[in-house]
């Protein structure tokens, strides 16, 4: 009974209350459609391609899932459109904290680029303040609704503009105000992580962390710069790291240079499944490199990327990977603790996220697991499905 107990995979509901940590997810990749369709409609915004918010929803999931990264961004023109007053901005970010925990996430990491919400005449500053504004507004709601949550910020540069060095510094200025570290992101291919060198070893003299996002659309050149040319401390994405790693015929393994030293030192993949498929990154959830990397034990993590343009949630991300691999408890708990070591809040921070809300959240559902598992026995159930309801 006990391997049975170990190897039954976890329920919808299980998954769910699960703890999961995020360290990969973008403010304006996330927004509930109503609310696009409410601020637009606020603020005078006109050219939503659909003005019912469930259309508007598929809309971004089908306008998304087309193959390349680049036709996956221009999605992001809508979102960005109705997220450039104050009120918008803590809106949104409010409502973003709330839902990532009412998803079960303890621990979040959201980024966005304070130099897409200047076009009304915020200020970087005022945008910044109003991300953080709603991000503890979320966090109260969220605990009113009986979740925990915490939320951190990162400040992401467009790798095709030229703001990179003032974002980093924006970011530094608000290192122990709501602000936790830096990213680029946009369009991989033409736009190498080292056009952005100035910013990167500016905030290495500050003693601040940084992602790039690396090896996504793009595969090894731009995973190796990210690392030994700007010292990214995680990498967004990195899933073609896979391109460096060999598996023969009969099962044997080879890393090349790159892919040992990624594993190493631990450097963190920020994984996100779903994102991946849309952008042709991988063709399917089996093919998905996230299952040979887990096997490999490369500091791998689970995440959502942008929750509106995939449909998706933290929920979602485990469940399809539960489905395809057979993940267990055991291994969910190990992609949330290695996300936890990966976070940018300090080290004592972490490891009491890791010892006081994580490992008891998963040893109190394995409990009732196990409850539920010895009266169902004495049921003499016939239900021979590995899914348990
Ligand atoms: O997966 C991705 N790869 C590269 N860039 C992305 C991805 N998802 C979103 N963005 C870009 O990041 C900006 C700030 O949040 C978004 O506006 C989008 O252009
Ligand atoms: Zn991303």
């Amino acid at each position: 009974m006990t391997s049975e107990t170990h190897t039954t995979l976890p329920t919808r509901a299980q998954i769910q209350r699960a703890p999961k940590v995020l360290l990969h997810d973008h403010l304006d990749g996330g927004l509930r459609p109503a609310t696009v369709v409410d601020i637009a409609r606020e603020t005078g915004y006109d050219d939503l391609p659909e003005t019912e918010p469930e259309a508007l929803g598929v809309w971004f999931r089908e306008a998304a899932d087309s193959g390349s990264l680049e036709r996956y961004l221009e999605t992001f023109r809508h979102t960005c459109a109705v997220m450039q007053t104050r009120d918008a901005l803590v809106r949104v970010s409010a409502e973003c904290a709330e839902d990532l925990a009412a998803d079960g996430v303890v621990y979040a990491e959201v980024r966005y680029a304070p130099e897409q919400h200047l076009e009304q005449g915020l200020t970087l500053d005022e945008v910044v303040e109003a991300v953080n504004e709603g991000f503890r507004e979320g966090e109260r709601r969220a605990r009113e609704a009986g979740h925990r949550i915490r939320v951190g910020a990162l400040l992401t540069a467009m790798r095709h503009a030229a703001r990179a060095l003032e974002i980093a510094e924006l970011a530094n200025k608000y290192r122990d105000n709501g602000v936790v570290g830096f990213d680029i992101a946009g369009a991989e291919a033409g736009f190498p992580p080292t056009r952005h060198l100035d910013a990167f070893e500016y905030l290495k003299r500050e003693n601040n962390h940084f992602t790039i996002h690396a090896g996504e659309a793009f595969g090894l050149p731009s995973i190796w710069q990210a690392l030994q040319w700007c010292g990214a401390d995680r990498l967004g994405h990195g899933v073609r790291i896979i391109d460096d790693i060999k598996v023969a015929e009969d099962g044997t393994v080879e890393l090349g240079r790159l892919a040992a030293y990624v594993r190493d030192k631990r450097v963190p993949l920020e994984l996100c499944p779903s994102s991946n498929l849309q952008t042709g990154a991988a063709a399917s959830y089996a093919e998905h490199p996230i299952g040979l990397l887990r096997k490999l034990r490369f500091r791998a993590t689970v995440n959502t990327d942008n929750r509106l343009m995939s449909g998706t949630s933290m929920t979602d991300e485990f469940e399809h990977l539960v489905r395809t691999f057979e993940y267990t408890l055991d291994d969910m708990q190990w992609f949330t603790v290695n996300a936890m070591k990966s976070a940018f809040i300090p080290f004592d921070e972490r490891l009491s996220m890791i010892n006081d809300v994580v490992k008891p959240g998963y040893a109190e559902l394995r409990s009732q697991w196990l409850f539920r598992q010895a009266s169902a026995d004495r049921a003499v159930t016939s239900d021979s499905s590995r899914y348990l309801g």
